[in-house]
């Protein structure tokens, strides 16, 4: 384990190890929510990376009836569609005991983000913030959520004092347009997690934190820098 400012790296040498130790420590949080008050919220991302702490955190034996599963950020896309987020989470996290958790979708069958965003907004501001835990991943551009590098409200996005909970974010390298919890939303949580696999990723997230080249511009830089919650990053090859 290694410690770098508001950064600690939990690093594995198989990738079924490190699903099975953020499934653990996350029930842990979610328990921890449960016992103190009454209940918990949990965010989680899409993308391949998270399909196997998905299925070991489906299994853990906990009252999910009481635990709000939500997105981090979702592709604007209904969730029949290959590339939702929510059709993964359902696949793979809201199964076994999970299954019992209720669902917060971020998509709501507007035609675009920005005519969903009010409602999208609405249903976060119900949660009981903050957040038990929050688990981001990060793209080989250096993006995390859906702050992608170019994106349209990237800025807004990122602004630790900014207000808005929930934008919508287009980028040349995302694909569909998207909605993302903003940064200060996601810090809004009680524990937040960063899972990544393989070497590639472990470098850029070094040349991120040192702010080298073009890592200097990865908005995932505005996670690891800020100082509000502590970083656990769960690394395999
Ligand atoms: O909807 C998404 O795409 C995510 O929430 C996104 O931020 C993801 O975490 C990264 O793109 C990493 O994706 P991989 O795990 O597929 O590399």
């Amino acid at each position: 384990m290694t410690t770098h400012l508001n950064v600690t790296t939990h690093s594995f040498t198989d990738c079924k190890a490190q699903a099975t130790a953020l499934a653990e420590r996350v029930a842990e949080r979610l328990r921890h929510g449960l016992v103190e008050r009454g209940h918990a919220v949990l965010a989680v991302s899409g993308g391949s990376t998270p399909k196997d702490f998905f299925d070991r955190l489906s299994r853990e034996q906990l009252d999910w009836a009481r635990v709000q599963v939500t997105l981090v950020d979702e592709r604007w896309v209904p969730d029949t569609d290959e590339r939702s987020n929510a059709r993964l989470v359902k696949a793979r996290l809201l199964q076994h005991a999970a299954a019992a958790a209720p669902f917060v979708p971020l998509y709501t069958g507007d035609a675009t983000p920005e005519a969903g965003l009010a409602a999208a907004t609405a249903r976060i501001e119900a949660l009981p913030l903050p957040f038990d835990a929050v688990v981001l991943g990060m793209g080989d551009d250096g993006h995390a959520a859906s702050f992608f590098p170019g994106g349209d409200h990237l800025a807004e996005a990122l602004d630790p004092d900014g207000h808005a909970r929930v934008l919508p974010m287009r980028a040349p390298g995302a694909g569909e347009p998207r909605i993302t919890l903003t940064l200060p939303t996601l810090l809004e949580t009680r524990a937040l997690y960063l899972l990544v696999a393989g070497e590639k990723k472990r470098d850029l997230l070094a040349d991120a934190r040192l702010g080298l080249g073009a890592a200097q511009h990865y908005p995932v830089r505005a996670v690891l820098a800020q100082q509000r919650v502590p970083v656990a990053v769960y690394w395999c090859p």
